[in-house]
């Protein structure tokens, strides 16, 4: 297969060097950035020292900049893998597109005029209706996709074509790629993961213990669960690889953005010092306040993500933010 993938950070770049060198496709990729800077910059050193650094990009790896129509002409498979707050942009001008096209951000798009904040099949809906299009994620950091280590993933889609592409593409030696017909499920579960990472980080930086993590993480499956029904999506969704097993592996894994930023709370940092040290997207931070506003609208109730969000609003100290959780009514467990 042709494929280009449009946004060079880090999790780009290890999905472009996962289906250019694993075996057996090993595929013809190219690797757009916006910057034509960075691209110079990739195509010398045959690395992305920022985003990736230490991993080597394949020789067969092409790296472009330039015009989105040109990069995507001629390709069989687009990937956008922008941040959410580059989806809409590079959506419309793809929306004549006639290639399967795939996001792989993690979010709701923030707020805008008139609309609150959207997921990305809703971003679509919006700018690009006809495009054949879908999501790729699932428990994956970067880093191990780029060296080989194995990982599950979930093709999401309403579209056949698309979900047999994205496994054409990437299902391979170190990557299994399942598929699902529930797009709203997936991308609930790839969003919220990322708020209830910032409250794990949080809750281990402050050395509330195993227990308590243990009850972040289960009741935040309850949360995320609500919030994605009430949008539509189907409940076992939440309890695949893109709603527990991603919440599971950000919640808990050291290499997670989001889940750094709540360890960086609990050590006394500023929100802004906390995200300007990362130097990459914590989706969290920017989609928590939408989170709390798509469950307030429909009623759902979410507690430890309205937590998180008066955390990052200055609103309560992590302290007072614990008391606040475990001082709740008591009730019975079910969802
Ligand atoms: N890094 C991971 O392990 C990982 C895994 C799964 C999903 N994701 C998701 O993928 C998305 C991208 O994450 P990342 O880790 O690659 O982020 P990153 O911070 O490493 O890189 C983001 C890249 O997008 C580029 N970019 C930003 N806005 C753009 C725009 N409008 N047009 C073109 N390029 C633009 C930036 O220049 C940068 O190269 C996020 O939504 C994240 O949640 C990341
Ligand atoms: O580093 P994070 O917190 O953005 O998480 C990366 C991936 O989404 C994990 O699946």
């Amino acid at each position: 297969m042709k494929i280009v993938v449009l946004g060079a950070g880090s999790w780009g770049t290890a999905l472009a060097i996962g289906a250019a060198s694993n075996a057996p496709a090993r595929h013809r990729v190219t690797l757009w950035a916006r910057d034509a800077a960075q691209a110079a910059s990739l195509q010398a050193q045959r690395v992305n020292a920022r985003y990736l650094p230490g991993i080597a990009l394949p020789d067969s790896l092409g790296v472009r900049a330039g015009p989105v129509g040109a990069a995507v002409a001629g390709q069989d498979l687009v990937i956008i893998a922008t941040p959410m707050s580059g989806l809409r942009d590079l959506l419309s001008q793809l929306k004549t597109c006639a290639t399967p096209v795939t996001w792989l951000c993690k979010g709701f798009e923030a707020a805008r005029a008139q609309s609150f904040g959207l997921l990305a099949h809703e971003v679509r809906a919006q700018v690009a209706p006809d495009l054949i299009a879908g999501a790729l994620s699932g428990p994956s950091f970067a880093m191990e996709v780029a060296r080989g280590q194995p990982t599950a993933l979930v093709a999401a889609s309403e579209h056949a074509s698309v979900r047999d592409a994205l496994v054409e593409a990437f299902h391979s030696s170190a990557l299994r790629v399942y598929v699902n017909e529930d797009v709203t499920g997936v991308e609930v579960g790839g969003a919220v993961k990322n708020v209830l990472a910032i409250a794990t980080g949080l809750c281990d930086g402050l050395g509330l213990g195993l227990n308590a993590r243990a009850a972040l993480i289960t009741r935040g499956l309850a949360e995320m669960t609500r919030l994605g029904v009430a949008l539509g999506a189907r409940p076992d969704t939440f309890m695949g690889l893109s709603g527990l097993g991603d919440l599971v592996l950000t919640a808990t894994g050291d290499l997670s953005r989001n889940r750094r930023v709540g360890l960086l709370l609990a050590q006394g940092r500023t929100l802004k010092q906390a995200v300007d040290s990362l130097g990459h997207v914590a989706e969290g931070v920017y989609c928590a306040r939408t989170v709390v506003q798509r469950a307030a609208l429909l009623g759902v109730d979410m507690p430890i993500a309205q937590g998180v969000v008066a955390l990052l609003d200055g609103q309560l100290k992590p302290d007072a933010a614990v008391a606040a959780l475990m001082g709740r009514e008591p009730t019975h467990e079910q969802l």
